[in-house]
C-alpha cells in the first residue's frame, strides 16, 4: 500500500483517482508547518502540493520513504529541486491545467487596471458616486509587452490581439515564424522597456527573471505605463515599482504574486491607490483545479507503479513514441551496469553505452540512467540510488558518460554494450533483448555468452588448460555449491579463456580463495543480481 500525503487544498473531485486506487491510501492535512510536516512525511511514499507547502531540504532528508513529489500546478519554486533530486525522489507537475485559468486572471487584472474597477467599487460601495477619479485607458491600439511567451505568456497575448492590441514579446525559446503566427512582434527585452504602454510578465522565478524589472527598466519605461505579474513574486523589484509609481513612471500595477507568500498586513501595496492586489488567485477556478488535480494523480499513480508518466521536472522528458522504443532496454542497461560493476576493480572513471542495429538511429541518452544506477547502486547501495538521481550522482564523482551508436552488429539483432572505466581497467559487456525470451548478456568482453541475469554467476578467466573445469567442479561440489549451468570460451588454443558457471547459491568466500589460488586461474569474480 502507497500512502500519500497530500498536504495543500486540492480538489476532492480531481484527486478521485488517487483516492479510488486499491493500493493508494491517501491523507489530506492541510495548513502545516515545517515542524509539522518534518515530524510526519517520513510515513509517505507520495506528497502532493500546491504553493503553499514548502518542501525544503529538511523535509526531504526526513522523508525516508518519498518517492514522487506531485504539484498541482506549474511552478515548483516552492519545492527544493536539488535536494529532491539528491535523494532521488521525482518532482512532477500538471503544467497546462491553468493556462487558461491563469491568463484570464490575468486580463481581468490589465482590465481593472485600465478602468480602475477595485478602486472604483470600494468607493461606490463606501456610498460615493465618485465619476471623476477614475478615468481610464482603453486596451485597443496600446502596446502590450510580454516577457515569458510559453503557454500563459501565448494565450494572453491571443486574447489581447482580440483586444486590438499591439503585441511585443520576448522569449529566448519562442520561434520566430511562431511568434509571426500569433501577431508577436519579438524584440530584446530592453526595446519592451521602452515601449510599452503594458507590461506583463510570464516567467518562472529562477536566478536570470528575480528582478528582471528593476530599477534600470523602471528608469527608461514610457511615463504612464501599467505593470502586472500574475507570474511569480519577484520577478519584479516591489520596491523599484513602488518608486516608479511615486515618480510617476508607473500609472498603476496589478499583482497576483508576491516576493513573500503571504506578505506581511502592512505591505506597501495594499495601501497605494495605484496598485491592486488578489492573493495569489491565478489558478483557483473550479475547473483549473480539477485539471491539476486528475493530471496530477495520474501521473502519480502512474510514477509509483513505474509506469511512464509524463511533466517530471527533474528529469528530462522523453517523447511517448522514444519512450515506447526504449522501454524493453532499461532493464537490460541496469542488468549490464549491475554486472559490470562487480567484476570491474577500481574506482569508476568513464561509463560509455554504445547502441546498435536497431538502436543506432534514436536518441539513447533515456538509457543512461538506467545503467548508471546499475553501476551506482553497487557501489553505493541500491537504496542511495534510482535513475533520478543517478545522472546527479555520476555528476558528483566526476564521472564521465559517454553514449554512441553505429548500426554495425557484430551479433544477433540490436546490441548494447556498456564500458566501464576505472582507475584499474576497462570492461565491458553487451547484452540484448531477444523477443518472446526478454533481456540476455550476449557478451562478456569478447567472450560470447547466452546468460539471463538472475542469481549467482561466479566469472573465472584462466588459462585454456586441461584439468581447470574439473578442478573447478569438484571445489564447488565440495561446498555444496550446485552448477546450474556452464559456458566457456576462449580466445586462441592454449590462450587467455573464461568459465562462466551459474550456481544455485552464494558461493562462500574460502571457496572463492581456494579458486583465485589455482595457478591457471587468473581471476574469480561473483556476480549476483539478488
Ligand atoms: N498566479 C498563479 O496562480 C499562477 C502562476 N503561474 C506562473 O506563471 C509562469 C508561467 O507559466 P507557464 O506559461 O505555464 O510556463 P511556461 O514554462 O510554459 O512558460 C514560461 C516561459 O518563460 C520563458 N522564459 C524563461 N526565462 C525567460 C527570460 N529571462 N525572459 C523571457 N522569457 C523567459 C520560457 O522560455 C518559457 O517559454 C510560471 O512562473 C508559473 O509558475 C502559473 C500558473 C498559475
Ligand atoms: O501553478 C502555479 O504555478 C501557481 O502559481 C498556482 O499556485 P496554486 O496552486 O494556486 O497555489
Amino acid at each position: 500500500m502507497y500512502k500519500i500525503l497530500v498536504s495543500d487544498p486540492i480538489s476532492d473531485y480531481g484527486l478521485q483517482q488517487l483516492t479510488c486506487a486499491a493500493d493508494m491510501a491517501v491523507t489530506k492535512k492541510t495548513g502545516l508547518s515545517e515542524e509539522e510536516l518534518i515530524s510526519i512525511i517520513g510515513a509517505y511514499d507520495g506528497l502532493l502540493v500546491r504553493s503553499h507547502t514548502k518542501v525544503t531540504p529538511a523535509v526531504l532528508e526526513a522523508a525516508a520513504r518519498l518517492k514522487v513529489i506531485g504539484r498541482a500546478g506549474v511552478g515548483v519554486d516552492n519545492i527544493d529541486l536539488d535536494a529532491a533530486t539528491t535523494r532521488g525522489v521525482v518532482v512532477l507537475n500538471a503544467p497546462n491545467g491553468n493556462t487558461v485559468t491563469t491568463c484570464e486572471h490575468t486580463f481581468a487584472m490589465m482590465m481593472a487596471l485600465a478602468r480602475h474597477i477595485p478602486q472604483a467599487y470600494s468607493t461606490t460601495v463606501a456610498g460615493a458616486w465618485d465619476r471623476k477619479s477614475f478615468l481610464g485607458v482603453e486596451l485597443r491600439g496600446k502596446i502590450l509587452g510580454v516577457l515569458g511567451l510559453g503557454r500563459i505568456g501565448v494565450e494572453v497575448a491571443k486574447r489581447a490581439a482580440a483586444f486590438g492590441m499591439i503585441i511585443v514579446g520576448f522569449d529566448p525559446f519562442l520561434p520566430e515564424e511562431k511568434a509571426d503566427e500569433l501577431g508577436i512582434r519579438l524584440m530584446a527585452s530592453d526595446e519592451i522597456m521602452r515601449i510599452a504602454d503594458f507590461i506583463t510578465v510570464h516567467t518562472p522565478l529562477t536566478s536570470d527573471t528575480h528582478h528582471m524589472i528593476a530599477k534600470p527598466q523602471f528608469s527608461v519605461m514610457k511615463r504612464g505605463m501599467r505593470v502586472i505579474n500574475c507570474a511569480r513574486g519577484g520577478i519584479i523589484d516591489e520596491a523599484a515599482l513602488l518608486e516608479a509609481l511615486d515618480e510617476g513612471i508607473v500609472a498603476g500595477a496589478a499583482f497576483d504574486v508576491f516576493e513573500k507568500e503571504p506578505p506581511e498586513p502592512s505591505h506597501p501595496f495594499f495601501t497605494h491607490p495605484n496598485i491592486i492586489v488578489t492573493p495569489h488567485l491565478g489558478a483557483s477556478t473550479i475547473e483549473a483545479q480539477e485539471n491539476v488535480a486528475v493530471a496530477v494523480s495520474k501521473q502519480v499513480i502512474h510514477c509509483l507503479h513505474n509506469e511512464p508518466f509524463q511533466h517530471a521536472v527533474n528529469m528530462p522528458a522523453i517523447p511517448a513514441e522514444l519512450r515506447n522504443k526504449l522501454q524493453p532496454y532499461y532493464g537490460l542497461c541496469e542488468q549490464l551496469g549491475k554486472s559490470l560493476a562487480q567484476m570491474t576493480d577500481g574506482a569508476v572513471r568513464e561509463v560509455s553505452i554504445e547502441c546498435s542495429g536497431g538502436l543506432a538511429d534514436i536518441d539513447i541518452a533515456p538509457l543512461v540512467p538506467y545503467a548508471l544506477k546499475g553501476i551506482l547502486s553497487h557501489h553505493l547501495g541500491p537504496e542511495q540510488i534510482n535513475v533520478v538521481n543517478a545522472l546527479y550522482r555520476a555528476k558528483e564523482r566526476g564521472i564521465q558518460v559517454k553514449t554512441s551508436t553505429s548500426f554495425m552488429i557484430q551479433g544477433m539483432t540490436d546490441e548494447i554494450t556498456i564500458r566501464l572505466k576505472t582507475t584499474m581497467e576497462e570492461r565491458w559487456v553487451t547484452g540484448t533483448v531477444l523477443a518472446g525470451v526478454g533481456e540476455r548478456l550476449i557478451r562478456i568482453g569478447p567472450y560470447p555468452v547466452e546468460l539471463k541475469a538472475e542469481g549467482y554467476i561466479l566469472l573465472i578467466s584462466q588459462l585454456d588448460q586441461p584439468g581447470i573445469i574439473g578442478r573447478v567442479g569438484m571445489l564447488l561440489g565440495e561446498s555444496g555449491v550446485n552448477i546450474a549451468t556452464m559456458q566457456v570460451g576462449r580466445t586462441e588454443i592454449g590462450g587467455s579463456a573464461v568459465m562462466i558457471l551459474k550456481v544455485d547459491k552464494r558461493v562462500p568466500g574460502q571457496v572463492i580463495d581456494a579458486l583465485s589460488a589455482v595457478p591457471a586461474i587468473k581471476r574469480v569474480r561473483e556476480i549476483s543480481f539478488d
